[in-house]
């Protein structure tokens, strides 16, 4: 479902990305992990085509996203740290656009029963996005993958600035998208979260995966260690 292929991105003499090779299969969620600057973001923007290659490929739905940037995104859903929602449009009306554009024109029925799914409270359904915290956004986001039929979600920092019950929330989310055969890729600083819900994790240091492991075989503590031994935290040792 994503697929990189010795994926790299440089910027000048800068390496933002070193031939990264991932793979993400159906309903598999894989966290990928970093310090800031650790190329997490870059990997996301080049799976959405926003930025292209210096060399290697990447695959959505075993489309090539440089080749196919348009065809791509019709399998895909993204959520960024700040989902850019309509914010004098109701919940209801946010998803009917956002769904509309992705070609899937849903019945006012249909479209109340998929913000159900997502966890949003029925009151919110017709309030202005504008009157939303950011957890319930998100759920809006959560929305429109399900509206989509999304298969395959991109996440940059989620769960940033969530309280532990949205982020919990959020977390339970992903795992009925992956019950459903998505395939997602998070980028996060939340090791806590990364262990909840991931089925696979990596540890990325300079555009390079450094780490990775299947969730299941290893405990929190392990996976803290592994991510301080990586990124090298040396202002921890004082
Ligand atoms: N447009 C750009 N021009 C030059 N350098 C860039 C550009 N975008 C990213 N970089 C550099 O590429 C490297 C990887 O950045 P990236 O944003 O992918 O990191 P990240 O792991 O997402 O970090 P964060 O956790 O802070 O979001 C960084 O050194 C960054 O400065």
């Amino acid at each position: 479902m994503i697929i990189t292929d010795n994926l790299t991105k440089k910027y000048g003499a800068q390496t933002a990305l070193d031939h990264l090779n991932l793979h993400v299969k159906e309903g598999e969620i894989y966290c990928l992990l970093g310090a800031n600057g650790a190329g997490k973001t870059t990997t996301i923007n080049l799976l959405l085509g926003f930025i292209q290659p210096t060399s290697g490929s990447a695959f959505i739905n075993q489309l090539n996203v440089q080749e196919n940037a348009r065809a791509t995104k019709r399998f895909l859903a993204y959520i960024p740290e700040n989902l850019m929602l309509y914010p004098n449009l109701t919940a209801i009306e946010n998803l009917d656009y956002f769904s509309g554009i992705a070609g899937k024109k849903l019945s006012t029925s249909d479209l109340k029963g998929v913000l159900e799914e997502s966890g949003l409270q029925s009151e919110a359904f017709n309030k202005r996005i504008s009157t939303f915290s950011k957890g319930m956004r998100q759920k809006v986001g959560i929305a429109i993958a399900l509206a989509k039929d999304a298969k395959v979600l991109l996440l940059d920092e989620p769960t940033s600035g969530l309280d532990p019950k949205a982020s919990n929330e959020f977390g339970l989310l992903l795992q009925k998208l992956r019950t459903k055969g998505v395939a997602t890729l998070m980028a996060t600083h939340d090791i806590f979260r990364a262990k909840e819900v991931a089925t696979q994790i990596g540890i990325m240091k300079d555009g390079q995966l450094k780490q990775q492991f299947v969730a299941d075989d290893i405990t929190l503590s392990q996976l803290e260690k592994a991510y301080l031994n990586t990124v090298d935290y040396k202002e921890l040792a004082v």
